[in-house]
């Protein structure tokens, strides 16, 4: 629901994982499938420098979450938005009406991680991240459980078939306003 009480007439939906998980790739075909804007919160992060400066131990940077709130709150008011990022616990819970939780099994992401030249510290944290389900279980700690989901993405086919089901909640979204 909005702010107002009203519901939104194309829903907003948060698109959340450990890093490698399929989030942008998913967003993207997503976004080409419904017309939703896609907004990845790191690239805005770094746009926009919504940050404190860079964590050379951790290789990223350093989050300002009341700067990208603040950026985010007229996008996200009137609804239909895909919003990619790898952490849910700082965003307004009123925000989002679906919360989707991508989870990938540890030797492929494993392996899509090591790609991706991650290794050390940065490699492990983020193991351990989906090992331990930490995406999942901060979206069942700071939003609705009813409007969570967590889907398998392994493989192309998951990918297609994820595509497939969130369009299939947003046409549904749409038919029950
Ligand atoms: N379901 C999938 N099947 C096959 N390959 C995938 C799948 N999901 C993602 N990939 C591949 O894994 C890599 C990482 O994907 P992507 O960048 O979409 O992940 P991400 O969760 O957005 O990562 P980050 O949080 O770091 O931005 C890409 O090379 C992508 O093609």
């Amino acid at each position: 629901m909005t702010d107002q009480g009203r519901k939104r007439a194309t829903p907003n939906i948060l698109v959340t994982g450990t890093p490698g998980t399929g989030k942008t790739s998913t967003c993207s075909l997503l976004a080409s499938a419904t017309g939703l804007r896609h907004i990845n919160v790191g690239e805005l992060v770094k746009e926009k420098s919504l940050h404190d400066g860079w964590d050379a131990e951790l290789d990223c940077y350093v989050v300002n979450d009341d700067l990208l709130c603040d950026e985010m709150e007229d996008m996200m008011r009137d609804g239909g938005n895909l919003v990619d990022y790898h952490n849910c616990d700082f965003f307004p819970e009123r925000w989002f009406d679906y919360v989707v939780v991508l989870q990938t099994d540890n030797s492929v992401l494993y392996d899509r991680l090591t790609n991706r030249g991650y290794m050390g510290r940065k490699l492990q944290n983020n193991m351990e991240c989906e090992i331990f389900q930490v995406l999942l279980e901060d979206a069942h700690e700071f939003y609705n459980v009813d409007i969570v989901r967590a889907l398998p993405s392994n493989t192309i086919e998951d990918m297609s078939n994820n595509v497939e089901i969130l369009s299939g909640l947003i046409r549904a979204w749409g038919n029950n306003t």
